[in-house]
């Protein structure tokens, strides 16, 4: 185990962001941290990071940590060739050779100018940086946002490829469809609290759906009001198959009864 979360409760005054969250991260696995806008995601990876106070709970973090954070921001003002030398030299266990070879694969010319570069770029720009470090532990706080579908896949490779040795990966999206290439386990959180934790193909088999008459309940999500029928994700196998989309849908929006 590289990094175990337990009963992490963060508050910033009367809200409860992060409400009494318990989670593991085991060696050489990608772990989804899902939820929705404001579901506490950010401030959970602030916390093991040490860069917010938590209320309470306990963080056991074993290992180096490398992160990617959400708001991608860097010195306007410097070049990429620059902004590697500098990075270089406050940061430990920092390759400049990776970090070239990474900006080389996403074609990122040296001499540009830090505020030339698009949205995405910068996100390349900082993946590289990041990736360029050498950690047991990358937490990555959504790595693919503002890129395009082909750079996305790119970028899922490189992740996947840490795990070839040994390397572990904590990361958010809001992308199922990305979270289903590369993530082993996920937890979904909404409201600060995590919903479901398990592996990725036991939450897409252990759930189902079923359509019951208006004024009937069952235990489970309620997911679709119908005109004469509710729709329900229950925990089944028993109804029909659905999307891991479909269960995350459910999962937030719906109440388990
Ligand atoms: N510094 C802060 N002060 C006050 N409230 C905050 C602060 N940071 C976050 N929050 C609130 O805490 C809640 C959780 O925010 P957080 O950024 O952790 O969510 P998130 O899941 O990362 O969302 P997103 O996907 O939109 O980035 C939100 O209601 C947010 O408004």
């Amino acid at each position: 185990m590289i990094l175990k979360v337990s009963n992490l409760v963060k508050k910033y005054g009367n809200l409860t962001a992060v409400n009494n969250i318990s989670f593991e991260v085991n060696k050489g696995e990608v772990f989804g941290l899902l939820g929705p806008n404001g579901a506490g995601k950010t401030s959970t990876l602030k916390c093991i990071l040490g860069l917010r106070k938590k209320d309470s709970g306990n963080i056991e973090v074993n290992g180096k940590i490398a992160y990617l954070p959400e708001k991608k921001e860097l010195y306007k003002s410097y070049t990429v060739e620059k902004m590697i030398e500098i990075t270089e030299s406050i940061t430990n266990n920092f390759s400049k050779e990776k970090a070239y070879n990474l900006i080389n694969e996403f074609k990122l010319d040296k001499k540009t100018k830090i505020s030339n570069l698009s949205h995405g770029m910068l996100t390349q720009l900082y993946i590289s940086l990041t990736l360029a470090q050498d950690a047991d532990l990358y937490i990555l706080d959504e790595p693919t946002w503002g890129l395009d579908p082909l750079m996305r896949n790119t970028i899922l490779d490189l992740i996947r490829e840490l795990t070839y040795d040994g390397k572990s990966i904590l990361y958010t999206s809001h992308i199922l469809s990305e979270v289903e290439k590369i993530a082993d386990r996920i937890a979904i959180m909404s409201k600060g609290k995590i919903l479901e934790n398990d592996y990725l193909d036991d939450i897409k088999n252990n759930y189902s759906a079923i359509a019951l008459p208006k004024n009937e309940k069952t235990k489970g999500y309620l997911w679709k009001e119908l005109e004469n029928e509710n729709i329900w994700i229950v925990k089944s196998s028993e109804g029909e198959k659905v999307t891991i989309d479909e269960i995350f849908e459910a999962i937030v929006k719906g109440e388990w009864k």
